[in-house]
């Protein structure tokens, strides 16, 4: 039995934010600021919990297989596989020495559990000590000849499903690897510097690089993007550099003759109409920013509060049903809801909660707002349709099925960015133009 140890707060605070997420459906990345704010935790301890949650939730799937291989009765109860993941991601991902791994997670255990699992948790984490993770991934994965996807699941620790839809999305498994280990790796924070309110310098001198795709955005090199001053105001936003395009593809899209009105179909939380705002601003134009539920609309209204010189207003409406007249805008954005898919890198639990049969409900959704935004636009205006998502069925699908149904618009344009190329969110944006019918 490993020596006897007081459990630390740090740990503590990873079990309770891996139960939150698993009892409460929480997120990780907004229930981690309340727990290590609870167990009084600040840098280098609060830095080690955030790596212990975020690392144990996106290598959960390669962690269970290695669990699952040095138990000798199937069975265990979520708590205990809880603290387990944790004590197999300070084994194989962190340089936390072994005997301190087993020990610490034994009076986890004996903290939020109890005593009897104590012993379980001590013999599994003993028998993963003795191989490092490449060791025992060929010891766990299935023969990548044989079974390349379920090799590339257990390895990369992605669901199967996820593996296969990522792969039809790619067109071949060539760079399937790449993207699978880019999700796997914590993106570093990006800024956006809104025109007219930030300059990118001001970002810069805060300790950032300049972006690669956006000319706003700012990549942080470190240090809390909370303390910089346009963040603090409203001026400039935390917003991946893919999330900025989609707003940039809609500004820049050819209108011929009116460009006065734009329209935010799905806009909440508001970081895409904030950018919208103030780009539109810079023309003379104004954006309805829409979101069906209201306390997301409200976070819109918080989010533009520095970009009121471009917007029209927010409102609260279902863009499947939507208040505003047909033909009334010259751009319209759908950023709809999708399964999040391609924010792996930020969301580490979404690839264990989505399932197939959400797409069930998406698909229809996505197909039903396309539609009314394209109704939306006036002839020779532009729609610009985007997703968080790579997965076919909700990217070029929609698009192709919508389009398939209208002699009033045409695709004119269509880009899906990848973290392992583009080093953003997996985003797709495409371009419809509304035409005269027929024409
Ligand atoms: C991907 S998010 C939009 C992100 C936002 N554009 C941003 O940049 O912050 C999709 C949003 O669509 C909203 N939504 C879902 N169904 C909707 C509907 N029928 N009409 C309008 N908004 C809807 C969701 O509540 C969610 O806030």
């Amino acid at each position: 039995m490993a020596s006897r140890q007081r459990v630390d707060a740090s740990r503590l605070a990873a079990y309770d934010v891996l139960k939150a997420v698993r009892v409460d459906d929480a997120y990780a990345n907004l229930a981690l600021p309340h727990v290590i704010a609870e167990h009084g935790l600040s840098g280098r301890d609060a830095a080690f919990t955030t790596e212990l949650v975020s690392g144990t939730i996106r290598w959960q799937g390669t962690y269970d297989a290695i669990i699952d291989a040095c138990l000798t009765k199937p069975r265990l109860e979520a708590k205990v596989r809880d603290a387990l993941r944790l004590g197999v991601h300070q084994l194989l991902a962190m340089r936390v020495p072994d005997h301190a791994a087993i020990s610490s997670s034994v009076e986890l255990i004996r903290a939020r559990v109890g005593v009897g699992p104590a012993g379980l948790t001590n013999a599994v984490l003993r028998k993963v000590s003795g191989h490092d993770l490449d060791g025992w991934i060929r010891r766990v994965a299935p023969d990548p000849s044989t079974d390349p996807v379920g090799f590339a699941s257990v390895a990369h620790s992605h669901p199967r499903w996820v593996v296969e839809a990522f792969t039809e999305a790619l067109g071949g498994a060539d760079e399937l690897a790449a993207l699978l280990a880019a999700d796997n790796a914590a993106p570093r924070v990006t800024l956006v510097a809104r025109p007219g309110q930030a300059e990118v310098a001001e970002l810069l001198a805060a300790g950032g690089e300049p972006g690669r795709l956006s000319p706003y955005a700012v990549t942080l090199v470190g240090g809390d993007p909370s303390a910089i001053p346009a963040v603090a105001d409203g001026r400039a936003g935390i917003q991946d550099e893919g999330s900025q395009l989609v707003a940039l593809t809609l500004a820049q899209a050819d209108v011929v003759g009116r460009d006065a009105r734009w329209l935010d179909v799905c806009a909440g939380p508001g970081g895409k109409a904030a950018l919208l705002a103030a780009l539109a601003a810079e023309r003379g134009a104004l954006v309805l920013a829409n979101e069906r539920q209201h306390h997301r609309a409200r976070l819109v209204v918080r989010g533009v509060r520095a970009s009121s010189a471009g917007l029209l207003g927010v409102v609260t409406g279902d863009g499947t049903r939507p208040p505003w007249r047909e033909e009334s805008f010259d751009r319209v954005l759908v950023d709809a809801p999708c399964s999040g898919l391609g924010a792996l890198r930020r969301r580490p639990e979404s690839r264990w909660r989505r399932t197939p049969a959400d797409l069930d409900d998406l698909v229809p959704l996505q197909r039903r707002l396309l539609t009314r935004a394209i109704d939306a636009v006036r002839p020779g205006g532009v729609v610009v349709y985007a997703t968080c998502s790579p997965v076919l069925a909700e990217t070029s699908g929609v698009v192709d099925a919508v389009l398939a149904e209208r002699e009033d618009a045409q695709l004119e344009a269509v880009r899906q960015l990848w973290p392992h190329r583009d080093g953003t969110d997996a985003m797709f944006i495409a371009t419809i133009r509304r035409t005269h019918l027929g024409s």
